[in-house]
């Protein structure tokens, strides 16, 4: 029986993940229907709370994302049905109004700070991969980024930064390495480790499709 595959792509803020998925789904879209899944559009809804409020929040915690919803979502999508993805709003720092249906698919790229952190997730996950980007290299990029995509100020990144981001990395994103199958350094920029992921993938798609 066909199986649909989840590739785990976890590893910093601004280390490639998002890039890598993008890749891997452009690669991959005329041997197999890929859908990507971000943990990102899974962070908890604040429509109870104030902008002021809202600003405060600690994204950088395990807490701020309702990882049970993504876990029963990927499940469902498992067991071949569709499901109502949430989008999320970074400027609002809240879930869109509009959902994404997701239809039952041969490769699910399911990528987010916390994918290998988190064990139930982890467990989903037939390859598990990390994006390991140093941390200045990390900073450069997301201060580019949030600046222009995601409606923040220098000062802003630089202070959420220093305040909670690079903690709650090196409490929860860093030490979810150990469970990698495969770890890219460099990000985006390792193109023999991207390709070998390729292969990998590929493997497992032809095996799948006899
Ligand atoms: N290999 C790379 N070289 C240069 N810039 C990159 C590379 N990979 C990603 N970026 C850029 O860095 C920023 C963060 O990348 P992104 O893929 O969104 O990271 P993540 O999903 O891990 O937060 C984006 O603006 C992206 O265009
Ligand atoms: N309202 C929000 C929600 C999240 N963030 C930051 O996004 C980062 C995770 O997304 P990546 O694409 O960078 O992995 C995370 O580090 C949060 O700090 C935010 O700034 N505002």
């Amino acid at each position: 029986m066909k199986k649909t595959m989840v590739i785990g792509i976890a590893g910093g803020s601004a280390s490639g993940k998002t890039s890598i998925s993008r890749q891997l789904k452009e690669i991959f879209e005329d041997s197999a229907s890929v859908s990507i899944i971000r943990q990102d559009d899974y962070y908890k809804d604040q429509s109870d709370k104030t902008m002021e409020e809202r600003i405060k929040t600690n994204y950088d915690h395990p807490f701020a994302f309702d990882n049970a919803l993504l876990a029963q979502h990927i499940q469902a999508l498992l067991h071949g049905e569709m499901i109502e993805k949430p989008t999320y709003d970074f400027v609002e720092h809240n879930r869109s109004a509009l959902t994404e249906t997701i239809y039952p698919c041969d490769v699910i790229v399911l990528e987010g700070l916390f994918i290998l952190e988190d064990e139930a997730l982890r467990e989903l996950c037939d390859i598990k991969v990390f994006v390991d980007t140093d941390a200045d290299v990390r900073l450069i990029r997301r201060l580019k980024r949030d600046v222009k995509k995601r409606g923040r100020t220098l000062d802003s990144v630089i202070e959420q930064y220093s305040t909670t981001v690079r903690v709650m990395h090196e409490r929860f994103v860093e030490p979810s390495k150990r469970y990698a199958d495969i770890i890219i350094p460099e990000g985006g920029h390792n193109l023999v480790a991207i390709d070998l992921l390729i292969t990998k993938i590929s493997s497992i798609i032809k095996k799948n499709m006899v």
